[in-house]
């Protein structure tokens, strides 16, 4: 059979016993199905009956009916159909690029489809804003959290809700109960963990009493205990009625958390799946149409003089709301991955401002940073590059990349010296070549070199940062969040590129949240608790669960005692 592509069409069936079984719900025995790359209407599950349907209300909360979304000629949502029950719990799967994004912002009317319609509870809906969206009862969570750190809880929240603010702080803390989401309305946002801020913005959205609840990688920011501790507050929303797409590339809390999965590949609905009965093994297929290889990790073979040496740095930032560190001291030798473990905000995002010299040594810091013998402490972050040093930041958009300028321009900004630039001149031949060999590298999905960065999606652009730094062959990489909003698959492709550049000689420190990251590619670990760093440990001698009491800070009371 021939698909839309011209490709061949496969079909599988599988049956699917009671996936979402209580007392109050009866399932027949349904079937998903699998249409590789055609597009497809989605019927996610047949029941007898919805029994969560108030009356009055159409059994399907939201459907879409052929949405397209172009960009110039670009289609990023090609013919998107998708139906949505009361209370379920919908993954939205896909690689980077594949247009998940895109679709969630036409549901929450940040834009307007060009082709296609939105039926809101039966009835045909133009949503034309997020404010008309609110007003339907469809709520977003984003990833980066929109709050003010200056005022407290309930005032954050009087900008976006209508009442007085004793009133609202009423209502903050019958929800907080309701739903498990402990937060004290009076609390200034400055002092709230990264767990607490998330709760204040499911509650804003509860606070508009939504039917949908959009949630962007919600569980990219927190720590593994406040994930289940999150999960638990979805689940009450599902079960009172409230239905969800969950975008995440993390396969595992697919399969806990949700109730289908509706995969996208270049903008079309290329399957659907039941992740409760899928391996995230098989879920990876479906969404980038292979198995995902691990990391081929040779134990490391690293050489005894350091190349990069920090020693009791201390920095009071002085900023009120900023992270300080206190007696930081490490060494990373070439041709090891030294990790960086820890919760978010315990001085990580400081310690990488001070190592690529965006902050350097002055009154309010102590210590002494160097690569291989030269003292770096105050040299700005060009010199420090000359000396062989790269740096991969954690945002893309504003610090790695200036978002208005082309791919082709943005590889000027740290590989001008690499031979793009001559007399003061550029090379647009040379430039031209760097900037392929990224793309081309790293499958960096784009419209090619002169695509404007905030135009690519947030892991395709991720990915070309990292094909820039790693490209420039550097004597010392230091990566924040290698893989964060990175497909599954992409996300291998790239903690293999950093094993392999560790294998030239690279001395590579990597920080990031992800524990399990921490440990597929490390060669010993640190974990930052409150500004300090433990002692590092060989990574192939520690369990996940040594390195989790470590994140709560273990190993800090047993420094201060000894
Ligand atoms: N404003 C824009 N202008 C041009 N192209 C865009 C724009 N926004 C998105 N695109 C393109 O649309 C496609 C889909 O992007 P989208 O952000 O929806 O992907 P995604 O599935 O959310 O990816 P990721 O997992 O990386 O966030 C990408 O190829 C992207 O380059």
């Amino acid at each position: 059979m021939a698909s839309a592509f011209g490709g061949p069409v496969s079909l599988t069936f599988q049956p699917i016993h009671a996936c979402r079984k209580n007392k109050n719900t009866t399932f027949v025995a349904s079937l998903a199905y699998v249409i590789e790359a055609a597009p497809l209407r989605v019927v996610i599950n047949n029941r007898e009956q919805h029994l969560k349907t108030k009356a009055g209300e159409s059994p399907l909360l939201l459907q879409l009916r052929n949405i397209t979304k172009r960009y110039g000629t670009y289609v990023a949502n090609d013919s998107v159909d998708l139906a949505l029950e009361h209370g379920q719990i919908c993954a939205i799967l896909g690689e980077n690029g594949a247009g998940k994004s895109t679709l969630m912002k036409t549901i929450y009317g940040i834009q307007q489809p060009d082709e296609g319609e939105i039926v809101w509870n039966g009835e045909k809906v133009a949503v034309t804003s997020p404010s008309v969206a609110r007003d339907l009862g469809i709520g977003m969570v984003f990833q980066h959290f929109s709050l003010f750190e200056t005022i407290s809880v309930v005032e954050n929240i009087s900008l976006t809700v209508p009442g007085s603010l004793p009133d609202l702080a009423e209502i903050i803390r019958q929800k907080a109960d309701e739903y498990g989401l402990h937060v004290n309305p009076d609390a200034p946002v400055h002092g709230l963990s990264v767990g607490e801020r998330q709760r204040v913005e499911i509650i804003r959205c509860l606070m508009q009493d939504p039917k949908l609840l959009i949630l962007d990688e919600p569980t990219s920011v927190l720590p593994p205990h406040s994930v289940q501790q999150l999960f638990g507050t979805l689940r009450k929303l599902s079960e009172r009625g409230v239905a969800m797409l969950y975008i995440s590339h993390k396969l595992e809390e697919i399969r806990d958390l949700c109730h289908c999965a509706v995969v996208l590949r270049q903008g079309r609905v290329t399957g659907t799946a039941n992740p409760r009965q899928a391996t995230s093994a098989e879920l990876a297929r479906l969404m980038i149409g292979q198995d995902i290889p691990t990391a081929r990790h040779a134990e490391a073979k690293p050489s005894c003089e350091p190349a990069l040496t920090v020693s009791d740095l201390t920095y009071e930032n002085p900023d009120p709301l900023g992270e300080s560190l206190d007696s930081v001291s490490m060494a990373v030798r070439p041709g090891e991955i030294v990790g960086i473990a820890g919760v978010s905000g315990n001085g990580q995002s400081t310690l990488a401002r001070i190592l690529s010299g965006e902050i350097r040594l002055q009154g309010h810091m102590a210590g002494r940073i160097q690569v291989f013998d030269h003292p770096v402490g105050d040299a700005p972050p060009g010199t420090r590059r000359q000396m062989g040093v790269t740096f991969v930041p954690e945002e893309r958009l504003g610090r790695a990349t200036v978002p208005t300028m082309s791919l082709a321009d943005n590889v000027l900004l740290t590989a001008h010296g690499a031979g793009l630039v001559r007399k003061g001149l550029i090379r647009r031949r040379q430039q031209a070549d760097f900037a392929d060999k990224c793309i081309s590298a790293m499958d960096v999905r784009s419209r090619g070199r002169q695509s404007i960065a905030s135009s690519l999606s947030g892991g395709n652009l991720q990915k070309f940062v990292l094909g820039r730094e790693i490209l420039l062959k550097p004597r010392i990489l230091i990566v924040s969040q290698p893989t964060w909003g990175i497909d599954v698959g992409a996300a291998a492709m790239v903690r293999q590129k950093l094993v392999d550049l560790r294998d030239t000689g690279t001395a590579i420190l990597m920080i990031s949240e992800e524990l399990e990251e921490i440990f597929e590619i490390s060669d010993r670990i640190h974990v930052m608790y409150h500004g300090r760093l433990s002692p590092s440990v060989q990574a192939r001698s520690v369990t996940a669960e040594d390195v989790g009491r470590m994140m709560m800070g273990e190993f800090d009371q047993k420094m201060r005692a000894a």
